[in-house]
């Protein structure tokens, strides 16, 4: 039976009476459905390459070539009704997540047993990383520096540990264009990987599960990874146009080898947990059942040494190379914010944004 009017008019109440986000891509397919619903074909000039908000939905629309207006229609009303019932009933995030806690929107932060936790917390969007987050992080690194914990602890809340830079900091274009974006990218970039260059207490990744980009680049800078065997780590880079960033073109090649560290960082090479391990990057893989049990059961256990002690060792461990690490973290940014404003990567952003590539 083909919807009507009426239906139609009731599916888009219903859409403004979700209480779930659908999520982009769902919102793009109701977009070009209700634009082809109401106006026929697509007729407007393609939006312009930095545009990628307006470009993802013109490619949505567009998408749907000739298709009669009372097929979109009744399309979207069957959409929307299965977006009510689905959305209604669905609970995939875990209780506390994507919400305000302890004074942070993106992370959850907590003390106990002398173990500052630090969680990543948009499990919905697989912990990218957002500019929100990185202020929070940093914010959340200088309170832990400062705290009555031994060590501190980065984790992710879900399934991911974290999918790395969130690809829509990139539609958020300030007055000045572009070349401004990626200036003021490039200085937050900077501040925050020099932040874990700085950390003065031993610093460790539980990593629950996959880690892309940046949260697989930082942990050169860990003083400890322990990884589920569920977890990759995958630094796609040349793939979405950019360059090795988090002194990673430094830390991976000693960690490593240069060989290992080019099959990672220039050819994108996705890891499983045990050849990170084998290469040096990983400390020690635990089956995924009984992870979270053995790493706090480890690191409650570190947590008892003597706090001095393990910090000075920090020190003299690190301290001959921070100057390095520094110079090496102001070199990336400033190539990545040329990389930034490539065709090569603004391609990829828009590719993803508009749903067309998965890494
Ligand atoms: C300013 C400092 C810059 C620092 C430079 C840093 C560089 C990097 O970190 S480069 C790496 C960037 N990350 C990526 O390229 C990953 C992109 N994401 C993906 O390829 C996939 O999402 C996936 C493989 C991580 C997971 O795929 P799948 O299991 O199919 O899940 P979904 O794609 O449906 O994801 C669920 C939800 O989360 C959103 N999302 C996931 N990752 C990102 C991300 N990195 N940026 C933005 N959004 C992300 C995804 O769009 C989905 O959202 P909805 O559609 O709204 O549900």
């Amino acid at each position: 039976m083909r919807a009507s009017q009426k239906d139609f008019e009731n599916a888009m109440n219903q859409v403004k009476l979700l209480k779930k986000d659908p999520g982009n891509e769902v919102k793009l397919k109701l977009y070009a459905l209700f634009k082809q619903a109401t106006e026929g074909p697509c007729n407007m000039p393609k939006p312009g390459v930095f545009d990628f908000v307006n470009k993802a939905k013109w490619d949505a629309w567009n998408a749907l070539g000739s298709l009669p207006k009372e097929t979109a229609r009744h399309n979207y009303v069957d959409l929307v009704s299965s977006l009510s019932s689905s959305l209604e009933s669905s609970s995939q995030v875990e209780p506390g997540a994507d919400k305000k806690s302890t004074g942070y929107e993106t992370l959850m932060m907590t003390l106990e047993d002398g173990i500052t936790k630090i969680v990543f917390n948009r499990p919905t969007k697989k912990n990218a990383i957002n500019t929100k987050m990185y202020d929070e992080i940093m914010r959340a690194l200088k309170a832990a520096s400062k705290d009555d914990s031994s060590l501190t602890v980065l984790t992710g809340n879900g399934d991911y540990y974290s999918s790395g830079n969130d690809l829509t900091n990139f539609t958020d274009i300030p007055p000045g264009g572009v070349e401004e974006k990626a200036k003021n990218s490039a200085i937050l970039l900077r501040e925050f990987v020099d932040c874990f260059i700085d950390f003065p207490k031993p610093l460790i990744a539980a990593v629950n599960g996959p880690a892309v980009g940046i949260s697989v680049t930082l942990l050169g800078l860990f003083d400890a990874v322990f990884a589920s065997d569920r977890a990759t780590f995958h630094t796609p880079f040349s793939h979405l146009g950019q360059t090795p960033e988090g002194c990673s073109s430094y830390t991976f090649p000693k960690i490593m080898g240069p060989a290992k560290a080019t099959e990672m960082l220039v050819f994108g090479k996705k890891l499983t947990a045990r050849e990170a391990c084998t290469n040096g990057l990983v400390t020690e893989v635990f089956p995924d059942s009984t992870f979270q049990k053995e790493v706090w059961t480890r690191l409650k256990a570190f947590a008892k040494l003597p706090p001095n002690a393990m910090r000075i060792s920090k020190e003299v461990m690190r301290n001959s190379e921070k100057e390095k690490l520094h110079a090496v973290n102001a070199e990336e940014c400033s190539v990545l914010q040329g990389r930034w404003l490539s065709d090569e990567c603004l391609n990829a952003v828009s590719n993803f944004l508009s749903r067309k590539a998965r890494l």
